[in-house]
């Protein structure tokens, strides 16, 4: 079924069930040779749901410029493919990419306004140029010229620039690089606009955990050229949680968790109580039997991991 979005910039409504808007299959990239050869990419799967903020999250070097390089086809991979809505990426697809994977550069003395004018008139889009210009929060500066423009101004005049060919899916490498406070406010607000507004899909690269967790949907952690973690924000975050348990007697009770539930490997003292490592659904059953052994319980709490948790714990083994 498809979704209808009120957008005024996006051609085509999500459809949940349909192809992925981006898909990369098995795709290996490497650089150089002999001793200096790195491999950027090794054999990397990943599918992008349409209408979702998609991360890219990864120390330096971990492969995502690469990636992006390539789906925008500036790299050639060495094996597997590419698709874009379910078929094989060539240049016309490609043209149904929005992509600001470099600071855009503009004419210093034309106006925002203008430089959409300018590429409306050679797309036919002419009719887009306000809603963009409202939709990028520039409509107040519409008539400035662009050299007077703050980063944040000229990247989000970037996107508009994109938003004037009516593309299905938007492609962000680290979109709030170098953005003052407000500046990374506003691009955050857009870039939810973009997806749960308009529908568009936006795929980011992003080396800022803080940041994937309040914008995206979902996240690829790469390290190393290869997958190491994926899915949705919500459901990484839940899995890796601890359970806070606040008693009297910690140390007693993590005997106890040993004795009563085969926990003991599971838990770890903290100051005045005890972590313990289950699943959600596991916690009713927990509490039951701990309240039946007599454990005098003073707090109980889900501790919600940050991504940053997440992503040490995934990548622990990568890096040691
Ligand atoms: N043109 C190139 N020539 C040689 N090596 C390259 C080239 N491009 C990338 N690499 C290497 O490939 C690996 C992956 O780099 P890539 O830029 O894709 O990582 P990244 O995750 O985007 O990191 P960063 O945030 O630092 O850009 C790195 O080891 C990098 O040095």
């Amino acid at each position: 079924m498809s979704v209808q979005t009120q957008s005024v910039v996006a051609r085509r409504s999500v459809d949940p069930g349909g192809a992925a808007a981006i898909a990369f299959m098995s795709v290996s990239k490497g650089f150089g040779h002999g001793g200096g050869a790195v491999q950027a990419l090794d054999g990397l799967s990943l599918s992008i749901p349409q209408g979702v903020v998609y991360g890219l999250l990864g120390p330096n070097g971990a492969g995502k410029s690469t990636l992006l390089r390539i789906l925008a086809g500036l790299l050639r991979p060495d094996r597997g493919e590419v698709q874009i809505f379910g078929e094989t990426a060539t240049a016309t697809h490609r043209s149904r990419l929005g992509m600001l994977i470099e600071t855009p550069s503009f004419y210093p003395f034309l106006t925002a306004r203008e430089h959409l004018q300018m590429l409306a008139r050679a797309t036919g889009t002419s009719a887009l140029v306000e809603p963009v210009l409202r939709r990028i929060g520039l409509e107040k500066a519409a008539d400035k010229a662009v050299s007077g423009f703050s980063l944040g101004m000229k990247q989000r005049l970037g996107i508009g620039c994109a938003l004037i060919g009516q593309p299905e899916a938007i492609i962000l490498d680290e979109p709030t690089n170098g953005l003052d406070p407000d500046g990374i406010l506003e691009m955050r607000a857009l870039i939810h606009e973009l997806a749960h507004r308009d529908g568009l899909t936006v795929l980011l690269s992003s080396h800022l955990l803080d940041e994937v967790e309040r914008v995206c949907d979902r996240v690829a952690i790469l390290q190393r050229g290869v997958l190491v973690a994926e899915g949705a924000v919500a459901d990484l975050l839940d899995r890796d949680g601890r359970f806070w348990l606040k008693v009297e007697a910690p140390e007693a009770l993590l005997a106890r968790l040993g004795e009563l539930a085969r926990l003991g490997e599971k838990a770890e003292p903290g100051e005045g109580g005890v972590y313990v490592r289950i699943e959600r659904a596991e916690v009713p059953d927990l509490i039951l039997s701990l309240a039946n052994a007599g454990v005098r319980i003073h707090e109980a709490k889900w501790i919600k991991p940050d991504l940053e948790t997440v992503f040490l714990s995934e990548t622990r083994e990568a890096r040691s």
